[in-house]
């Protein structure tokens, strides 16, 4: 049903953006009620406005706390236009129905990252507003609701489309948008609230939506990304990130935030295929990219270090999606940017997330993120581990936290050279992982072996001396621990236990 806006009520903190509506308003002869900064802002453009004070006969009281909180502007808006008894009492009470409201809330999310002051945080907790959105919300029938300065666009061209009229679909349109805008408005106040509790009661997270994907892991699922990558990165180059692409970059960037020496990464379908750490960015590309040249084809490349030109021109060589890095030289760009079908990423900031989550069942499990590598460095093989030794199991340590269970990583001096996972047995990484390794003609003799979890039996152990692996780290648990720890022990070979598991389902 078509309503005709007679009266509006204006309440905004932020008064950018709104003049065109205003003036659109007053051209239409709309009555408009406003408070006080937004009642300045209208008279201003040189439209007429009534004093919400007028309104209530009551002036805006305790510093602004209470200043539309009355029957007489509330009674305007939730009144039912098709109710008699409604009507009766509004005029009664000489009460004017209020058509349209507009408000933009005070700006509790942008206080909370501007101050830890808590009484100025709690100060931008807005009353009057969030209640005069749900009223409005609540009677869409009669009312139209804008609750935010984003849909001012949207209210626009209904003004000026429909000349001042509403249809019931474009008011119900508005009332959704406003519960939306309510509830993450008190998602973000009772987070706040929250901020020190470590189990909350309700899970609750509110992101406003960051892009449509082209689909989602497939085409034929809808895929959409709830985010703001532009805080993350600055894209220099190349199309929107897919569904996997996303998927693929949180990987390759926690990843490579485990390092802090000059390293490069290659990462396909989440799992990393080839990483290492050098004294230069293109020796590091140049030992990631041996490591497994075959899955680095289409990969998502990532490095902690300025990317240079002598660096991207050996990366434009090989086809990729996407290159990730805390900078690039402009020589590199130029190289980087002569082919369309990649993206270029310049990472802004790290990852700060402290836990994670996935829909499982008809919940949400959330569990703490894992950080740190172990817990213990127990030397309990033959002899305590070189220095070289510890640097080799130390990475392949991490490389295998960042693979899919069951993992396991072989490394030697700082370079992957075999990886196993996503696999059902053990023993199965391990193989998969030799396999790997000599594919791309590795010798094992004096590598490192990481396993990301304990070993049940010691079959692993006695494959990896077989191959000439002569030093482990695992996370220790198993009954059989001692099987493990004796082979090593006869065998020359160092045996780390961490006391920390890293599956990665
Ligand atoms: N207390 C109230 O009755 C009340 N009514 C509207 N507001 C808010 O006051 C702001 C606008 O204030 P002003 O027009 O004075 O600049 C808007 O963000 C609106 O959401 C209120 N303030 C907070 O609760």
């Amino acid at each position: 049903m078509q309503k005709q806006i007679k009266s509006a009520l204006i309440s905004v903190f932020y008064k950018d953006n709104l003049e065109n509506i205003v003036k659109a308003l007053g051209q239409q002869g709309v009555t408009i009620y406003s408070t006080g900064g937004t009642q300045k802002f209208i008279e201003d453009l040189g439209v007429k406005c009534v004093a919400v004070e007028d309104l209530t006969a009551y002036p805006s009281i305790l510093g602004g706390r209470v200043k539309t909180l009355h029957p007489k502007v509330f009674g305007g808006i939730l009144a039912r236009r098709e109710n008699p008894q409604d009507l009766e009492q509004l005029a009664q009470y000489e009460i004017p129905e209020i058509d349209l409201v507009i408000v933009d809330l005070y700006p509790f999310e942008e206080t909370v990252k501007s101050t830890t002051e808590e009484q100025a945080i709690i100060e931008k907790i807005d009353i009057g507003g969030v209640s005069l959105i749900r009223a409005a919300g609540k009677n869409y029938k009669d009312v139209v609701i804008v609750a935010s300065k984003d849909q001012y666009g949207s209210l626009e061209q209904v003004l000026v489309d429909g000349k001042g009229a509403t249809t019931l679909e474009q008011r119900r349109f508005f009332a959704a948008k406003a519960f939306e805008v309510c509830a993450h408005y008190d998602v973000a106040i009772a987070s706040w609230w929250m901020r020190n509790e470590e189990v909350k009661d309700y899970f609750q997270l509110s992101v406003p939506q960051g892009q449509v994907c082209r689909y989602g892991e497939n085409p034929h699922q809808k895929g959409v990304f709830y985010g703001n990558l532009t805080e993350m990165f600055d894209k220099l180059h190349g199309k929107e990130l897919s569904y996997n692409n996303l998927v693929d970059v949180d990987a390759a960037v926690q990843l490579i935030a485990e390092f802090s020496e000059t390293t490069f990464a290659v990462i396909k379908h989440t799992n990393v295929c080839g990483i290492a750490s050098r004294a230069t960015l293109s020796e590091a590309w140049e030992a990631a990219l041996a490591g497994d040249k075959e899955s680095a084809f289409g990969g998502v490349l990532a490095c902690n270090k300025v990317v240079d030109a002598a660096t991207a021109q050996s990366i434009n060589e090989i086809f990729f999606e996407i290159l990730i890095a805390p900078g690039f030289e402009p020589a590199a760009l130029e190289i980087l940017q002569a082919k369309k079908n990649r993206i270029l990423l310049l990472q802004k900031q790290p990852l700060k997330s402290p836990s994670m989550f996935k829909n499982v069942l008809n919940g949400v499990l959330v569990q703490d993120n894992d950080e740190g590598s172990f817990k213990e460095w127990n030397d309990t093989g033959a002899q305590p581990a070189t220095a070289a030794q510890r640097a080799d199991l130390e990475f392949a340590n991490i490389v295998c936290k960042h693979l899919k269970s069951n993992a396991i990583a072989l490394v030697k001096d700082r370079q992957l050279v075999g990886k196993g996972c996503g696999q059902t047995s053990r023993i199965d990484a391990l193989r998969h992982a030799i396999e790997k390794a000599k594919q791309f003609n590795f010798s094992l003799e004096g590598a490192a072996m990481a396993s990301d979890a304990f070993f049940p039996f010691d079959d692993c152990v006695r494959i990896a001396h077989a191959e000439g692996i002569n030093a482990v780290i695992q996370p220790g648990g198993s009954i059989r621990d001692a099987d493990s720890i004796n082979f090593a022990k006869e065998n020359g070979m160092v045996m780390i236990v961490t006391g920390m598991r890293h599956f990665r389902h």
